[in-house]
């Protein structure tokens, strides 16, 4: 399989979540054109479950990559890039999908003694695709529920050839944020008569910046971006509305409620001083990545002694990824995969290395045999 070719008609096609209808069908496409006598195929929204009976199983391992993509206008100048105008695989899911249908590949040539299930998972982005996955799982087909579950994020910052994870927490607790002001807008001459949604809005983003600094202990950690910020209609339009998309990210459940809490009391108190209306939604939250201590060190040991891989122990960070809704559940590994790009994850010309393509599936094959 040409599994660089892959990545990059992926990355042609990128989709929000649960709107990965081209995905689906170029994946299915791809999953069908190996021979099926030991595969198992469901599909699941946008998503897909394929199972590869094993020799002589007596566990069932998953593998999960994450399919969707993120709406971000692409700025690399590749010859591949985006086809969807607005949208880009900017947090390499391309290259996840495409390092799975390479695994899955290579478990039909070469098969193990476990059963391995690889799932292919929308909207890890948002709303978040892996806690109804699971929960389908758990209730429509409980013969698919895995005994361990893993998965790898690529990372720019790390060469390739690198591999990188922990035991424990991996990936922060993180909620999403919208906020809507609503306030009396008017005539851009005359601002006595508004109350002008466009500075308080303002205001109240720079005072949600105050959160982390003053109100969460130093010793701990926490985050929270405003990443979109919207207000009003045009130049000479004093504004009505304004919106803040962000996100809040934590390292425990506690700080999370203070943060929240204190996003509260400052609504409240800009609704008082600006004389507005503010409804705030917590959108989507994911837990926390949470790593099995076991399967961490022993996969740790696994790649510090396989050939052109180096293994090195990693820090937690404030990434999101729905992934722990699975290892809230089931025993599970997430790890870090390098892949070089001089700009990170999120960035509109991220460029992933591609030869992590060429060892990466049969690295995880040969760590999978050896469950
Ligand atoms: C790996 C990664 O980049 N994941 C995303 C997950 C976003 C979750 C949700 N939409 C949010 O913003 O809270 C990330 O931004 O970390």
């Amino acid at each position: 399989m040409n599994l660089i070719q892959i990545r990059r008609d992926l990355h042609r096609i990128p989709e929000i979540g649960f709107r990965e209808f081209k995905t689906q069908q170029y994946l299915l496409e791809q999953i069908r054109s190996l021979p099926q006598d030991r595969m198992e195929i469901a599909e699941w929204q946008t998503g897909i479950a394929v199972k590869v009976s094993g020799l002589d199983a007596n566990k069932l391992i998953a593998w999960r990559t994450d399919i969707d993509g993120l709406p971000i206008e692409e700025n690399t100048g590749l010859a591949f890039s985006s086809e969807h105008t607005g949208y880009m695989h900017a947090c390499g899911h391309d290259v996840h999908m495409a390092n799975a249908v390479g695994l899955l590949d290579r478990l039909i040539e070469n098969p193990i003694k476990q059963d391995v299930l690889l799932l292919f998972q929308p909207a890890e982005e948002g709303p978040g695709g892996a806690l109804p996955f699971r929960n389908w799982l758990k209730s429509e087909r409980p013969d698919l529920w895995p005994d361990e579950i893993y998965a790898m994020h690529v990372a720019p910052e790390l060469p390739v050839g690198t591999v990188s994870t922990k035991p424990g927490m991996l990936f922060a607790n993180t909620s999403e944020l919208f906020i809507d002001l609503h306030g009396k807008g008017g005539h851009a001459a005359f601002p006595h008569f508004t109350d002008d949604m466009a500075v308080a809005g303002a205001s109240l983003l720079m005072q949600l910046q105050t959160i982390v600094s003053r109100s969460i202990d130093p010793m701990d950690s926490a985050v929270l971006t405003v990443g979109k910020f919207t207000a009003g209609t045009v130049q000479n339009i004093i504004a009505e509305n304004a919106r803040l998309e962000g996100t809040i990210r934590t390292l425990n459940n506690t700080s999370m409620m203070k943060m929240k809490e204190r996003i509260e009391a400052i609504c409240k108190a800009v609704e008082t001083g600006y004389n507005c209306r503010i409804s705030i939604d917590y959108g989507a939250s994911y837990r926390e990545v949470d790593n099995d201590a076991q399967l961490a060190e022993h996969f740790l040991e696994f790649a510090s002694s396989a050939d052109g891989i180096t293994a090195v122990r990693a820090d937690a960070a404030m990434t999101g990824e729905d992934f722990g809704y699975f290892t809230e559940q089931i025993p599970g590994l997430m790890f870090w995969a390098g892949v070089n790009s001089e700009f990170g994850l999120h960035h509109s010309k991220i460029n992933p290395d591609e030869k992590i393509l060429d060892f990466m599936p049969g690295f995880i094959h040969r760590y999978f045999s050896e469950l």
